[in-house]
C-alpha cells in the first residue's frame, strides 16, 4: 500500500441566509504519504473528523483523490475499483455488509457467487473462518438476531471469504464486551500470522493497537502527525495510564516511586497515574508487597488525550517555553517537505520504541 502526497478536497455549500449559499472547501486529506508493507498490521488513529474514513474510502476506490498517487496491491483504486475489490476486504464496525433478514450462511453463499470464489477455495475458507471465529452455531441464525459481537465476527468472516491480501478494519471492536473483543483480537493475530494479511486498523481503543499493531499512524486535519510504535507515541505525548487500586481499607495516599503518583483517593480506592510507555509491573509489585491489596486494574489513556498532549508539547516547543523537545524524546521530527515525499522508508528505530513525529 503506497500513498504519495494524496489530497482530498470536498466542496461544501452551506446555507448562510434565506437565499444565500456559501461555498467552502474542506481539505479532508492533505499531502498524505505513507507506505504499508505486505503483512504489516498498522493502527490508523486520530480524533473525529481527522480524515481516517476519507483515506479508507480512497484506498477502496469509493472516493477519488483530488491529487497525489495511490496504490493498493499494485492497483490504482480509482481506475480499477472492481479488480481491487477482489484483493481487499473491508469491515465497518458500525455497519454490516450482511443481509439483515437472511441466515448468516446465506450471506456467505451470496458472497461466494458475487466474488466468484472457486468452490473448493470457498469451502476451505468458510470452514477455517467458522472454526477460528467460533461461528458454527450461528450459521442458521438470521443476522438481525445476532448479538453485536456475533455480528462483528460474522462480518469479519464475510470480508475474508475471498482471500483478500489487504483488510481495512474500521472500529472492529466498538461496542463489544471484553470477551468478544478478545475473540476478535485473537482472530486478527492468527489471521496475520497464518495468511500474512496486511491490516489497516482504525480504532478509538488504544488496547486494540497495543495488542495488535507494532506500528501506529496518527492523522489529524488530514495530515500525518506521527508514524511509529505506540510506545513512542505515548512518549511523544507524555501520556499516562492509570492504575486503579482497591485496598482493604481507607489509607493515606500510596507512597509510589516517581514519576508515578496518586491523583485521587476515594475511600479504600486510589488512582495512580504513571507513564503509559512504561510497564505497570514494578509499580504493581511494589504496591502488592507493601499494601493490603484487594484488586487492581489498569486504564489506558484515550486517543484524544494522547494527541492533545502531543499538541501541547509542540506548542511548548514553538512558544519557547523551553520544555524538552520532541526530537530528544520521540525520535526524528520530519519537515513539511519530507512529509510531502513518499514515506516508503520504515521510520528509523521503530523497533526500539522510537517513532517519527511529523512537523
Ligand atoms: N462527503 C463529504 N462532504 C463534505 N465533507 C466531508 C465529506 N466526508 C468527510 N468530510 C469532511 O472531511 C473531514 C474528514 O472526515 P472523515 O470522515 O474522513 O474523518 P474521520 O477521521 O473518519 O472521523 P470519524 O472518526 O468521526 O469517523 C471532516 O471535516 C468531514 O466533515
Amino acid at each position: 500500500m503506497l500513498l504519495e502526497g494524496v489530497e482530498k478536497v470536498f466542496d461544501v455549500r452551506k446555507k448562510t441566509g434565506f437565499l444565500k449559499r456559501e461555498r467552502r472547501r474542506v481539505r479532508a486529506v492533505d499531502s498524505l504519504s505513507f507506505s504499508v508493507a505486505r503483512g504489516e498490521m498498522v493502527g490508523y488513529i486520530g480524533p473525529n473528523g481527522a480524515g481516517k474514513s476519507t483515506t479508507i474510502k480512497m484506498l477502496t476506490g469509493i472516493l477519488t483523490p483530488s491529487g497525489g498517487r495511490l496504490r493498493v496491491a499494485g492497483i490504482d483504486p480509482t481506475r480499477e475499483r472492481m479488480r481491487l475489490a477482489h484483493r481487499i476486504g473491508v469491515v465497518f464496525g458500525q455497519r454490516t455488509t450482511l443481509w439483515w433478514d437472511l441466515p448468516l450462511l446465506d450471506s456467505y453463499r451470496l458472497m461466494h457467487r458475487m466474488y466468484r470464489i472457486p468452490d473448493d477455495r470457498y469451502r476451505v475458507n468458510l470452514d477455517r473462518l467458522v472454526e477460528l471465529l467460533d461461528l458454527g452455531d450461528l450459521l442458521d441464525t438470521p443476522v438481525r438476531q445476532l448479538s453485536l459481537g456475533q455480528r462483528m465476527r460474522g462480518d469479519i468472516a464475510a470480508a475474508l471469504l475471498h482471500d483478500p491480501e489487504v483488510l481495512y478494519l474500521d472500529e472492529p471492536t466498538i461496542g463489544l464486551d471484553v470477551v468478544s473483543k478478545t475473540k476478535v483480537r485473537d482472530f486478527l493475530r492468527e489471521l496475520n500470522t497464518e495468511r500474512a494479511t496486511t491490516v489497516l486498523l482504525t480504532t478509538h481503543d488504544l488496547q486494540d493497537i497495543e495488542q495488535l499493531c507494532s506500528r501506529v499512524m496518527v492523522i489529524d486535519h488530514g495530515r500525518l502527525m506521527y508514524d511509529g510504535p505506540l510506545a513512542g507515541l505515548h512518549r511523544a505525548g507524555e501520556s499516562e495510564r492509570t492504575l486503579v487500586v482497591d485496598l482493604e481499607r481507607e489509607m493515606p495516599p500510596i507512597d509510589a516511586p516517581a514519576p508515578a503518583r496518586v491523583v485521587r483517593v476515594e475511600g479504600p480506592r486510589q488512582w495512580l497515574a504513571f507513564p503509559a510507555a512504561e510497564s505497570a509491573a514494578p509499580l504493581v509489585a511494589r504496591i502488592a508487597a507493601e499494601y493490603p491489596l484487594v484488586d487492581l486494574s489498569v486504564r489506558e489513556p484515550d486517543i484524544e488525550a494522547v494527541i492533545a498532549k502531543m499538541y501541547a508539547e509542540r506548542a511548548g516547543l514553538r512558544d519557547g517555553t523551553g520544555r524538552e523537545g520532541r526530537e530528544g524524546r520521540a525520535g526524528r521530527a520530519v519537515s513539511a517537505e519530507e512529509r510531502g515525499s513518499a514515506a516508503g522508508d520504515a521510520p528509523e528505530g521503530r523497533d526500539e520504541g522510537v517513532g517519527r513525529v511529523v512537523s
